[in-house]
């Protein structure tokens, strides 16, 4: 089996990788019949020099591989026909710019396995740049309340070596009291929670966030569940609403109102209702003045997410009154940071952990006959159609919606 790692042609360009220098070793001594070329790339993190001085072959050409792993969507003018490749598509939520890739990948007969759908048997993703989002999300919003109130200036992580030096700077700063609301329980929740830790802040329970006042900064970890409420009175489930969110309408006023500081780390599913609307946010009782969404869903989930937000100029302002962008600092302003490629900005630690996470869970699949299902779960496209588990794409495919 002949692997490649492809380099990123995505604009703005990224440094990750699927795997580094180190993590190719590994899997060249636990399976030594693998054989790994690697396209050469002037912008990915590790170097092609250290590529080749850890043993690998470093081509301008990779076209004779099997299998091309790759972070970003592959512009489809690259892609060779009748092979395998992994990257993340995009396609899943039925993303309108990317419906045409997702013809390609059929058209061209490729077996695509997008690493989002890379799943255990209960369907919890194995693999993702999730618990690094998280970690920079959450770091860009303590940056972005500094900013906006000139209390402290916190360098950009992109400009920071690793995890390490960003948690020595965010040590240095003096949170005020102030209440923070974290929205998830997936990866990119579980790294916001690593900041908070660093930070040490107290949690405190759903009943105490809303009724008291604290003398220390304070945060409340919120899931679906808590902030939705069957319109009809119903029991609400989790099963429930992934299947009929339609049923359910939000309740977060209830949190808005008691929140400074606004972490985001949930999913939000097509059909879900907002979190909160234009209309709740010009309310008096709206009190969220820093929103690091890190979900970032363009779709409405959150009225103050206007757009998407650059690592080069990652906040912006959002007016609740006429809805529109304003400066972050301004007084009235929501200061808004919605990166979209967040783990990017600490591109050597997410992308170690990234292959250490493919090297655990999907690697192993190519020598045991897929024993666990990994591939066949992932696997979206194969000779020219898609796969049952993604039949549902059938219609964007075909431009019906
Ligand atoms: N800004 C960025 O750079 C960045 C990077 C990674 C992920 N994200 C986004 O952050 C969000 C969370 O990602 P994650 O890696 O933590 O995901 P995850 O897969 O680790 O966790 C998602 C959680 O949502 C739940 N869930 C699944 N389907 C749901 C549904 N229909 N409705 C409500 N909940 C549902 C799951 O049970 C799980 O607990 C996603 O929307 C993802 O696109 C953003």
């Amino acid at each position: 089996m002949k692997f490649a790692i492809i380099k990123e042609r995505k604009s703005p360009l990224d440094r990750r990788v699927v795997f580094s220098p180190k993590t190719l070793l590994q899997i060249k001594q636990q399976y030594p019949a693998v054989k790994f070329k690697v396209e050469k790339s002037k912008i990915r993190i590790f170097p092609d020099e250290v590529y080749k001085l850890t043993g690998f072959l470093v081509l301008k050409h990779v076209a004779d591989s099997d299998v091309f792993i790759g972070v970003n969507e592959v512009s489809i003018d690259s892609l060779v026909p009748n092979k395998s490749y992994f990257f993340f598509s995009h396609t899943l939520k039925k993303q309108p710019y990317n419906r045409e890739l997702l013809r390609a990948l059929l058209d061209k007969k490729i077996t695509f396995y997008d690493h989002e759908a890379i799943t255990d048997i209960k369907q919890n993703r194995l693999i993702g740049f999730g618990r690094y989002a998280g970690i920079v999300g959450a770091y860009n919003g303590f940056r972005a309340w500094g900013l906006k109130y000139d209390s402290w200036e916190l360098p950009k992580a992109n400009m920071l070596s690793d995890q390490k030096a960003l948690h020595a700077h965010l040590k240095k700063i003096q949170l005020p009291n102030i209440k923070i609301l974290l929205t998830g329980n997936g990866n990119v929740a579980k790294g916001a929670l690593e900041i908070l830790d660093v930070l040490k802040i107290p949690k405190v329970s759903i009943e105490d966030y809303v009724s008291k006042t604290f003398t220390t900064p304070v945060y409340c970890n919120i899931n679906t569940l808590d902030y939705n409420t069957r319109m009809d009175g119903k029991a609400k489930s989790i099963k429930d609403f992934f299947k009929h969110p339609e049923r359910y309408a939000s309740t977060f006023n209830q949190f808005a109102e008691h929140t400074d500081l606004l972490i985001t780390g949930h999913f939000f599913s097509n059909g879900a209702p907002a979190l909160y609307t234009e209309a709740d946010v010009k309310s008096a009782r709206f009190k969220i003045k820093v929103v690091a969404d890190i979900s970032c869903d363009l779709n409405g989930a959150l009225a103050s997410t206007i757009r998407t937000s650059t690592i080069e100029h990652p906040f912006y302002g959002y007016n609740p009154q006429t809805g529109l962008e304003t400066d972050f600092k301004a007084p009235d302003a929501i200061a808004v940071m919605a990166i979209n490629n967040l783990s990017s900005e600490l591109a050597s630690d997410a992308s170690i952990w990234f292959g250490q996470m493919f090297l655990k869970h999907v690697i192993p699949a190519f020598f045991n006959n897929d024993a666990d299902g990994i591939l066949e779960r992932a696997r979206m496209t194969h000779d020219g159609k898609l796969t049952p588990r993604f039949a549902y794409l059938q219609d964007y495919v075909d431009g019906k919606e």
